[in-house]
């Protein structure tokens, strides 16, 4: 499937879209591209979760899903954040399609780690006949929900659906929208990170927190097919380019 772009939306980036954001994606569809968004919803998972009395943890940007905090996960990314991403797409005059774990799974996974990490998933596939079609005609706003192995729903960390979902897509671009301009280093934004120094900035802990899995999962990525990968808070800023290391040895 080429001409495909997925953007992936964090769930602080979903509340702060701006009007260049829906222009760029006039500009894509009008080109003829087919645009996936994968949406997250970390923040608001973790504010409903306090709300009902539910511990909120982390480790290593991923959170530790108990059978309830699954529950919150999957009323508030299906319930609120999807569909308030596909109305201000529609509000925008493009065609959007929500696409969630439950009607047409799109997003195969087994367990992570169930020990550490409970009823969290890893991807194993994703539907690609049924998001060729909808990607058709729409504009696709996925959540990151996989279907396990015994039809049980998995939460999986946004960053790491969708690059898992642009490598087996083959897109040309995969863009991470975040709530920072792009992976910094004492406040300035990096133009291009490789791998080899992602790996030092891990170990002198300069990178942390959910910033972690999305960068793994972003070379993870690149190294796998996808054309382009970036790191940004807005789609008309360069933010962070991720090098390629079997290109740049
Ligand atoms: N070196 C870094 N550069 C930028 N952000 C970083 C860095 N290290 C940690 N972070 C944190 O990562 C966060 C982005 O990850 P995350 O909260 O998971 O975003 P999203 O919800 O968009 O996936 C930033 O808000 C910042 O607090
Ligand atoms: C397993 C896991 O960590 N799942 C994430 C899914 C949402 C997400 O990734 O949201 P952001 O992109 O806004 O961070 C979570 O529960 O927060």
């Amino acid at each position: 499937m080429g001409q495909t772009i997925v953007i992936k939306i964090g769930g602080h980036a979903a509340e702060n879209l701006s009007s260049e954001f829906f222009k760029q994606l006039h500009h894509w569809h009008d080109e003829g591209k087919q645009i996936l968004i994968v949406h997250g919803g970390g923040p608001q998972i973790s504010s409903w979760s306090k709300k009902l009395g539910l511990t909120v943890k982390k480790i290593d940007g991923i959170r530790v899903t108990d059978p309830d905090v699954l529950k919150v996960t999957q009323a508030v990314l299906l319930g609120l954040v999807q569909p308030t991403l596909c109305q201000k797409v529609t509000a925008a005059g493009l065609p959007a399609l929500g696409l969630n774990a439950t009607g047409h799974p799109i997003i195969f996974g087994n367990y992570l780690n169930q020990k550490l990490f409970g009823e969290v998933g890893q991807l194993t596939d994703i539907n690609q006949d049924y998001i060729a079609t909808a990607l058709k005609d729409h504009i696709g706003i996925a959540a990151p929900l996989a279907v396990g192995q015994a039809g049980q729903l998995l939460n999986v960390n946004g960053d790491v659906a969708a690059a898992g979902i642009a490598r087996m897509l083959g897109a040309e671009a995969f863009i991470l929208l975040t709530d920072v301009p792009g992976v910094m280093v004492e406040n300035h934004v990096l133009s291009s990170l490789s791998r080899q120094k992602a790996n030092k900035m891990f170990k002198s802990k300069l990178i942390t927190a959910g910033m972690q899995p999305k960068i793994q999962a972003a070379f993870d990525a690149l190294q796998n097919g996808v054309k382009k990968v970036t790191i940004t808070n807005k789609l008309q800023s360069a933010g962070t380019t991720l090098l390629n290391n079997q290109l740049v040895g």
